[in-house]
């Protein structure tokens, strides 16, 4: 195995092989302990109808009637974070009856990123890029998340986990802004298994990853964008051999994106002049 692979897979705690329901259960633990060392509330979550948050959203529901059962008071909230009419709405719809949140909560934001997008222009002078507009709709999400969870005593759930951290593919202080990570160590495939041992249907394993960010490119697959395939960066993160682009492609998306898997650098810190 390559030096650096082995260095990326020990860092995000990734392993080659998983037991589904031993995995499934020690995440659904990790949930439910994590609230009775806290005194939190419970949780809340957005789901989008893409596997990630289909999975974490069960396993948070599942944590929640756990800690309830044994006389605790916990309650899971889901909230839909569409901007306007989601071109995927029945997948997500399908997403939230799988889920079963205790709550669903339906939270439209377009108002807000329109909003900003307008005083942005207004104050710069050019219109944001439908590339940052993409970012914002996920910074906005997190805004409405932590509204919800600030209010109730809730924790947000983040749905990073090892094929997205490795490439730094997410929103800086947006979806990768979170409180806890049930689906961390874990890569695309794993979380499918996950999901299939816990009965989703295939629509919803089987769904092509996409951010789905861009107003001018709905649904855009994340293989696409990132020009890497996650049966490639699974095999990567799994220890296998990939071809050598392939590995040094990731390698070299894992070091330029060390900034997004660590708090805002200080003034005694080295590791970025590594
Ligand atoms: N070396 C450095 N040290 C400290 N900070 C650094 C930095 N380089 C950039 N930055 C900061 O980071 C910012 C760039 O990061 P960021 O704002 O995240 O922006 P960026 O990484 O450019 O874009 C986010 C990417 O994640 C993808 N995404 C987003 C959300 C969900 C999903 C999904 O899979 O569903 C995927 C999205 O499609 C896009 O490709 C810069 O504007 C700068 O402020
Ligand atoms: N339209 C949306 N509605 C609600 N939450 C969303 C929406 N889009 C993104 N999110 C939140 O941002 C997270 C990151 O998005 P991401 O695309 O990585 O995950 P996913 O959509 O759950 O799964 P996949 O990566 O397979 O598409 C989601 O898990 C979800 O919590
Ligand atoms: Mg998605």
């Amino acid at each position: 195995m390559r030096a650096r692979q082995k260095t990326i897979i020990d860092e995000l705690g990734v392993r080659p092989e998983i037991d589904p329901a031993g995995e499934v259960e020690r995440r659904v633990q990790f949930l439910a302990d994590y609230l009775s060392a806290t005194g939190a509330r419970g949780y809340v979550l957005g789901i989008s109808g893409g596997l990630d948050s289909t999975l974490a959203g069960r396993l948070a529901q599942t944590a929640v009637e756990r800690l309830r059962e044994s006389g605790g008071e916990a309650v899971f909230v889901a909230v839909r974070l569409p901007y306007n009419v989601q071109h995927d709405e029945e997948d997500a719809a399908a997403a939230v009856e799988f889920v079963a949140a205790d709550e669903t909560l339906t939270y439209n934001v377009a108002p807000g990123v329109d909003g900003f997008e307008e005083e942005y222009r207004r104050t710069v002078g050019v219109p944001m890029t439908d590339f940052t507009k993409g970012n914002t709709k996920a910074r906005l999400r997190m805004v409405a998340q932590y509204a919800v969870a600030g209010d109730r005593g809730l924790l947000v759930i983040g749905t990073d986990h090892a094929a997205e951290s490795v490439t730094g593919f997410f929103t800086k202080f947006g979806d990768g802004a979170a409180d806890i990570l049930p689906l961390s160590g874990l890569n695309k495939r794993q979380n499918r298994q996950l999901l299939q041992h816990l009965g989703a249907s295939e629509r919803l394993w089987a769904k092509t990853p996409t951010a789905d960010l861009l107003d001018e490119n709905a649904g855009r697959a994340d293989e696409d964008e990132l020009g890497l395939t996650y049966e490639h960066i699974d095999d990567f993160l799994e220890g296998r051999e990939v071809p050598d682009e392939v590995a040094e492609k990731i390698e070299d998306r894992w070091w330029r994106t060390r900034h997004k898997r660590t708090t805002p650098v200080m003034i005694d810190e080295t590791w970025w002049r590594a």
